[in-house]
């Protein structure tokens, strides 16, 4: 018999908006099937060539800073059932970790992050498109609390970089990709009619003859 294309679903939405709690949730659905989330985060370009304090001075908020073709590259081998070594990012150092992820071929590829919707190419893999709608006083409270206790950020550093990089870049790259959703998301992981529809979607398609 032959084998089944897996189904993409692209989450997108800008920083701290919930793109976790909404991969999360459809993935915990699927978890006993057979489903994979690939972080577009981990994908940032390698900086390991860079210093510490050079690092600090990446735009991580603009779509050049992503090793998109590495990660189309993963998307196609998992699209075609091979398996890929996915890498690993260390937002604390600002680089590619030592370590990857083996990943075998799955039936559900989720990729999330700020910018999956900005590549053509990266939207043309995708069977649905989401994008998970915060609005941005929410994301900014969120996001000092999370990249002070999970980032090793300071109060003072969250503010700088998201008035100097991370407001400026979501206005001009990453809310202009709602236009390529299928479904606009808002209340995050919080919302579960969305969660719902999402995965009636997903099983409907799983269900349909979609051979390689
Ligand atoms: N509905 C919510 N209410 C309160 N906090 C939330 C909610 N959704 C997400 N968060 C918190 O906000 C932060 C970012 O959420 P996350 O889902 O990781 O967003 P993203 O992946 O878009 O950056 C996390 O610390 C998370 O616990
Ligand atoms: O080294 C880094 C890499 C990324 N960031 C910030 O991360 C967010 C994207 O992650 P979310 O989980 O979607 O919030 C992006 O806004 C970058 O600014 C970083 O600070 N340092």
């Amino acid at each position: 018999m032959a084998a089944k294309r897996p189904v993409v679903i692209g989450i997108a939405g800008g920083s701290c908006s919930g793109k976790t709690s909404v991969t999360n949730a459809i993935y915990d659905v699927f978890r006993d099937h057979s489903v994979v989330v690939i972080e577009q985060d981990f994908y940032y370009k390698d900086q390991s060539h860079l210093t510490f304090e050079e690092r600090l001075g990446t735009n991580y908020d603009h779509p050049l800073a992503f090793d998109n073709d590495l990660l189309i590259e993963h998307i196609k081998k998992l699209l075609l059932r091979q398996p890929i070594n996915k890498p690993v990012y260390d937002y604390v150092q600002h680089t590619r970790a030592q370590e990857v992820i083996h990943v075998e071929p799955v039936d559900v590829i989720i990729l999330e992050g700020i910018l999956v919707l900005e590549d053509a190419d990266l939207r043309d893999l995708m069977d649905i498109k989401l994008f998970v709608d915060t609005d941005s006083d929410i994301r900014i409270i969120r996001r000092i609390m999370r990249d002070i206790k999970e980032r090793g950020r300071t109060t003072d550093s969250v503010i700088e970089q998201y008035l100097t990089a991370v407001r400026p870049m979501h206005n001009l790259f990453i809310e202009p990709t709602k236009r390529y959703a299928d479904i606009i998301i808002p209340e995050g992981g919080d919302n579960e009619v969305a969660i719902d529809l999402m995965v009636t979607k997903i099983k409907t398609i799983l269900e349909t003859d979609n051979v390689l």
